[in-house]
């Protein structure tokens, strides 16, 4: 099953007189990972929307699985396996982390041929087996995150896209989100984006930069890292720590 997943041609949207996402090109393979990164307001949110189907592409082709979705509504890609974590927690806070993750695979059952993942599984996967009977209100919010993690493993992703998904976790945290995040790359394609740039370079994928709607630089973070002119405009202070 391994080959692309999605693309994108000339993905452009505007709001107003402002293009946040201006003439993109995009390709997702199956077992992808990949980062976005940029200023605040270069367009990536605006990215993901389109990639999600939750925002309509003003212009511009978009194709999942071979099949043309330009324009087709969020659900549609669902169904097609894109699932997106935003950014903060949604979980069922007044359910226990396990019914969490049953309600979040009987979301997709009914459209999927392949049987539901066992949720015992996921929560050993995401480290949360101990507290498979805690309500989700009683997680703090590192532990939220897994677990959204985990549901979002429960719609069986083709493509997982993480809205800033290191936000608010501790370093030891951020680092087990990195092993996590590699070891889901075995099931789907992950893009995330991000302004964590030490999780991003501990991620070390692909990783492109958005600037006023449009992609100005793809390659590894290395690369990324070492380019000057980047560093000095777009990755801004601190990035010298992160990337060295
Ligand atoms: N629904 C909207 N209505 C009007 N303008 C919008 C809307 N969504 C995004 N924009 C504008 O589009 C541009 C790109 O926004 P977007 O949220 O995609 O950037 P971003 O890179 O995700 O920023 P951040 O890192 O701050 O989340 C910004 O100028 C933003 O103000």
């Amino acid at each position: 099953m391994d080959g692309q997943f999605l693309q994108g041609t000339n993905l452009s949207r505007a709001f107003g007189g402002i293009n946040a996402v201006a003439g993109v090109d995009i390709t997702i393979a199956r077992r992808d990972l990949l980062c976005v990164i940029g200023p605040n307001g270069a367009g990536k949110s605006t990215l993901v929307g389109l990639l999600s189907g939750a925002i309509a592409p003003g212009s511009g082709e978009l194709i999942l699985d071979g099949e043309r979705m330009t324009g087709r509504p969020m659900h549609a890609f669902c169904r097609r396996g894109v699932v997106r974590k935003f950014q903060g927690t949604n979980t069922f806070l007044t359910m226990t982390v396990r019914d969490n993750l049953v309600v979040a695979g009987l979301g997709v059952a009914a459209y999927r041929t392949t049987p539901m993942p066992d949720p015992d599984a996921v929560l050993e996967e995401v480290g949360l087996a101990g507290q498979a009977s805690e309500l989700a209100s009683h997680l703090p919010h590192g532990e939220r995150q897994w677990l959204e993690i985990g549901m979002a493993v429960m719609c069986q992703p083709a493509l997982l896209l993480l809205d800033e998904p290191a936000a608010g976790l501790s370093a030891k945290d951020a680092q087990r989100l990195v092993r996590l995040i590699h070891r889901l790359r075995e099931q789907c394609a992950v893009l995330a984006i991000e302004h964590d740039l030490g999780f991003v370079q501990s991620l070390a994928c692909e990783t492109w930069v958005m600037h006023r709607g449009e992609v100005v630089r793809r390659g590894s973070y290395a690369e990324i890292a070492d380019d000057e002119e980047i560093r000095r405009v777009y990755l801004g202070r601190g990035a010298t720590h992160a990337a060295h």
